[in-house]
């Protein structure tokens, strides 16, 4: 990763009451899709509202674009940066979505209202309805139009699809992809929705108790794991270092999943084991195994 960074942890850390997040240390690049996972309550959200400074770190840095700040962000900055919060701003409860666009205009010099009017269109965004009157979905979805319409360099959506049906699930996945066309925007989210992720994601950021486990290109993950079940020499395979999970499955045949790297090829070839049926595993899995510590060997942080 040679290019410019959107946003640089540096040992940053925020006090929780159960436990502190951090410290981060996490380089984000700019012109990607970056996606945090991690389990309930692993940071993911103070990490973005770290971001977008509604909270402040109480230890280290963070950069945006290479510079720091000791206060507020600078105006033309954070005019830059579409946030979705994880809940609704109480403080826009009684507005409708033509309010909140004349606030926007004002607000956001590459405000775009033909933009916003076509997206409300599109998700079937009640214009006169008051946000606390909306469904949870309709609100997510202007939400949603509001950022894209704002144009921002950087976006930082948390779950932002939370509510979504799976249509406009589909439209804002085709949305976001379609504004990434723009080589300058970076986009940050947290998602609990591994579709979402490969879809999405250029890079995976593993988040758990508070902790970065490091970012990863998303596709150099495929292809790392393999499921298999073999047969023949099976004595000692359960201490072979590739090998994390072995279990018999049948008299004759052992199921295992595997770390597929030269290691072990080199072992399947000395041993003369017969595979008789192999995948790779899916995301998912491939995530479940990085929690429990079975790191990806092209490691970014
Ligand atoms: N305003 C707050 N004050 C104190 N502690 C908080 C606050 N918000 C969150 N926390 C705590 O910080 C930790 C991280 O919460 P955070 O919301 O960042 O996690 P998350 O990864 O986004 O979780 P989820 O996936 O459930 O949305 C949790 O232990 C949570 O209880």
């Amino acid at each position: 990763m040679t290019e410019g960074m959107a946003i640089e942890f540096k040992g940053a850390v925020k006090h929780r009451r159960r436990h502190s997040i951090g410290p981060i240390d996490l380089k984000i690049p700019q012109g990607y899709i970056i996606a945090l996972v991690g389990s309930n309550g692993s940071g993911k959200s103070t990490m973005l509202s770290m971001m977008m400074r509604t909270i402040k770190p109480d230890r280290g840095e963070i950069h945006w674009y290479g510079e720091s700040f000791s206060g507020e962000l600078p105006l033309e900055l954070r005019q830059s940066i579409g946030y979705v919060p994880e809940g609704p701003i109480a403080e826009e409860n009684g507005m409708t979505a033509d309010a909140i666009a004349k606030f926007r205009a004002h607000w956001c010099p590459s405000w775009d209202e033909a933009r916003f009017n076509g997206l409300i269109e599109q998700f079937h965004v009640p214009r006169n309805e008051r946000l606390n009157r909306m469904s949870k979905g309709e609100r997510r979805k202007l939400e949603i139009s509001t950022v894209l319409a704002a144009r921002p360099r950087l976006m930082l959506l948390d779950e932002p699809s939370s509510g979504l049906d799976p249509f406009a699930w589909g439209d804002m996945i085709d949305e976001l992809q379609a504004y990434m066309e723009n080589e300058d925007v970076t986009i940050i989210l947290s998602t609990h929705i591994v579709d979402e992720v490969k879809r999405l994601a250029d890079y995976i950021v593993l988040v758990d108790e508070g902790r970065v486990l490091g970012m990863v290109e998303k596709d150099s993950l495929y292809g790392t794991w393999k499921e298999l079940w073999v047969q023949g020499a099976l004595e000692g395979l359960s201490q072979v270092k590739e090998v994390v999970k072995c279990e018999p499955d049948g008299p004759h045949l052992m199921r295992i999943i595997v770390r597929d790297n030269a290691q072990w090829n080199q072992y399947l070839t000395a041993t003369g084991m017969q595979i008789m049926k192999s995948h790779s595993l899916e995301l998912e899995e491939i995530l479940r195994l990085w929690i429990k510590g079975y790191e990806p060997e092209e490691l970014l942080v």
